[in-house]
């Protein structure tokens, strides 16, 4: 693989003679990527989305899946072609990180085998002795590997309320390397003030990288890279891939270096996105908009459902959300993850078990809505100690809202709660149980 040109691009073949094909044609090399940068206009993300340019040399409308481990060299010296084996780099995943790029507002994107595989990359521009600043309230394998961190790696690791901008500002200082947000955070659906804690986190050290999971909003509601952030990761499991049928991660970054030495971590470790990964992902973000804009839909009609009918619901697409007009400040919308809770967790088990449309799983950001308890799956990685010290209520249920006919979902919820007695039935409908209401 030829060494990453300074924008952050592999280099290109230099001998003419290597792009004459078996039939002496000089075509271009295939697939010529989607290109962020060439100074054309830039239409809307939803346009953005589907709209790639390549220059396949078969005028492949959708960019082949190049499921080759290795490519064949044209001479021994090696470092002369683009490719040369698929960890160090593969067409398929090439094209499909120079679109995300363009989506993602970055310089630079990286396609990974998974979201945790994402944020493992990241954290490996950490050193012993480095301090990481991050949230109380955080998706519960990135709790597990910061922990790693902390007992294996001498990494210094601070929880505090991100939610609280001073308490960041008190914990930051010339040791803090990282300070890693989630917005909204999962499971509790907090709002992070990304700009303002960025600006305060890069005055105290110019060097601290702001890095931000924006696996629950997507590209599609929100680019932290435009407010502040250093680097940005999702799990591309979720909302760009939105399927459910592949895993992968993505990382994007504007800073050359910092994308230089992603890329190198990620070809030592090997674990850049498969070819058919590659493009099942590319297909998936094609689609992005349109099912993010039905999810939306649906998960703002569940939200006001289940408060109308006196639940605590978190989702800052409702008015009643604390921190409604900060998150509205910088995100384009509402995403489709929000939680509830029922006072008792038994009560709560019940209403995720009587559910038959809405299936109990982890993860989010797929067609199919989901419903699950935090505690005893997602997030069961915390031990129970801290999720008492974080407030993290064992009763929370997370749903996953999905594109299936709002009402449907409704009725089955309905049904649910019922069932589940979880809601008290009068001759003018039902309300959440006292319990329920008294959070
Ligand atoms: C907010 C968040 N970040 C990161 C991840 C990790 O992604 P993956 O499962 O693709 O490793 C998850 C879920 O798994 C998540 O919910
Ligand atoms: N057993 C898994 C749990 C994955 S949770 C997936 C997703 N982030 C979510 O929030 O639902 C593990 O141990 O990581």
């Amino acid at each position: 693989m030829a060494a990453p040109l300074p924008d952050g691009q592999p280099g290109k073949s230099a001998s003419p003679l290597q792009r004459l094909d078996l039939d002496g044609h000089d075509l271009p090399p295939s697939p010529a990527p989607s290109s962020p940068r060439n100074g054309r206009r830039r239409y809307a993300l939803a346009t953005e989305l589907v709209y790639t340019e390549g220059k396949d040399q078969y005028g492949a409308s959708s960019t082949p899946i190049y499921q080759s481990a290795t490519f064949k060299q044209t001479s021994a010296s090696g470092g002369q072609q683009e490719y040369d084996y698929t960890r160090s780099g593969n067409p398929t995943r090439t094209h499909l990180e120079r679109h995300l790029a363009k989506i993602m507002n970055a310089n630079r994107a990286l396609a990974v085998s998974s979201g945790m595989g994402a944020l493992d990359v990241i954290s490996r521009l950490l050193r012993p002795g480095d301090e990481v600043i991050t949230g109380d309230d955080l998706y519960g394998g990135t709790h597990r590997l910061l922990t790693y961190l902390a007992t294996n790696q001498q990494i210094v690791v601070h929880h505090v309320d991100t939610t609280d901008v001073n308490a960041v500002k008190q914990r930051l200082s010339e040791k803090t390397t990282m300070v890693l947000l989630e917005t909204p955070t999962n499971p509790l659906i907090k709002i992070v003030d990304i700009p303002s804690i960025a600006r305060l986190a890069h005055e105290v050290n110019e060097k601290a990288l702001v890095v931000v999971d924006n696996t629950m909003l997507s590209p599609m509601l929100f680019n932290p890279l435009d407010v502040g952030a250093d680097i940005v990761y999702e799990s591309g499991t979720k909302y760009l891939s939105g399927h459910h049928d592949i895993m992968a991660g993505v990382i994007a970054c504007n800073d050359a270096a910092i994308g230089d030495k992603l890329y190198f971590t990620i070809n030592s470790t090997g674990c850049g996105l498969s070819p058919n990964d590659s493009f099942l992902l590319m297909r998936g973000v094609k689609t992005l908009a349109i099912r993010m804009e039905k999810q939306q839909t649906n998960a703002q009609a569940i939200a006001e459902f289940l408060e109308s009918h006196g639940f605590r619901v978190r989702y800052p697409g409702l008015k009643s959300h604390p921190q409604y007009d900060l998150h509205w400040a910088t995100a384009r919308g509402a995403g489709a993850v929000l939680s509830f809770e029922t006072g008792d967790a038994t009560v709560s088990q019940r209403i995720v078990e009587a559910t038959r449309l809405w299936t109990i799983s982890v993860s989010f950001g797929c067609v199919n809505s989901l419903i699950s308890m935090p505690c005893q799956m997602s997030h069961a990685s915390i031990d129970a100690k801290t999720r008492k010290e974080r407030q993290m209520p064992e009763d929370l249920i997370r749903l996953c809202v999905g594109i299936e006919d709002a009402n449907d979902l409704i009725e089955d919820l309905s049904r649910s709660l019922v069932q589940a007695g979880a809601v008290t039935v009068t001759l003018d409908g039902f309300h959440a149980n006292d319990s329920a209401q008294s959070l």
